[in-house]
C-alpha cells in the first residue's frame, strides 16, 4: 500500500501533543508519503523550531499550500485530541472533497470531543476513532485496508 497522506495536529491551537504526532506519523509512513510531516516534527520553542520554514510563509501561503496538499492526498489522518481550528477546517474541507478520513482521540485525556467531528463518523470512508496509542498499529492498518479496497472499487 503506498498513499498520500495528509496528517493533521494542533501547532497554533497549542504543541503539548506533538511527540504524538511524530509517532503517528512514523507509523504512517509503512502506509505512503506523508505531505505534512512537519506537523510531527519534534520541538523546544512554543511555534515550533520545525516552523521555521512555516514561519517564512504567509498565513495566506500556508492556507494556499494546505489546500493544494489536502487535494492531492489520498487519505486524511487527523490526531484531534488537542482541539484545533486549523485540523477542524481541514477535517472538514477533506469531508467536502469526499477524502477517506480517520480521526484519532484520546479519551484519556478527559476532554469531550466536538461533535461536529465524532457526528461525521459513518463506519465506511469516515471513521472517528477513540484510541489509546497501544491500538494504533491495527486501527492503521484497518483503515488503510478500507481505503484499498475503496480505490479498488473506484477503478472498476
Ligand atoms: O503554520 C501552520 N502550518 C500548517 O500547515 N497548519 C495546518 C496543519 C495543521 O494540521 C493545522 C493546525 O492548525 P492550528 O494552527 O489552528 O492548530 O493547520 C497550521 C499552521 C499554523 O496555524
Amino acid at each position: 500500500m503506498k498513499f498520500e497522506i495528509y496528517f493533521c495536529g494542533s501547532i497554533r491551537a497549542g504543541r503539548q501533543d506533538a511527540e504524538i504526532y511524530r509517532r503517528i506519523i512514523s507509523k504512517l509512513k509503512k502506509y505512503g508519503t506523508v505531505l505534512t510531516e512537519f506537523v510531527g516534527t519534534n520541538d523546544d520553542s512554543k511555534e515550533g523550531e520545525s516552523h521555521t520554514k512555516e514561519r517564512e510563509l504567509s498565513d495566506s501561503e500556508i492556507h494556499e499550500r494546505d489546500i493544494r496538499l489536502l487535494e492531492q492526498c489520498e487519505a486524511l489522518v487527523a490526531e484531534v485530541t488537542q482541539p484545533s481550528l486549523g485540523v477542524g477546517y481541514e477535517v472538514g474541507r477533506a469531508v467536502v472533497l469526499k477524502k477517506p478520513i480517520l480521526c484519532l482521540f484520546r479519551p484519556s485525556c478527559g476532554k469531550i470531543l466536538s461533535a461536529l467531528i465524532r457526528g461525521i463518523h459513518n463506519e465506511e470512508d469516515i471513521i472517528i476513532k477513540d484510541y489509546k496509542e497501544s491500538d494504533l498499529d491495527d486501527t492503521l492498518q484497518e483503515f488503510f485496508e478500507k481505503v484499498q479496497k475503496m480505490q479498488e472499487k473506484n477503478k472498476k
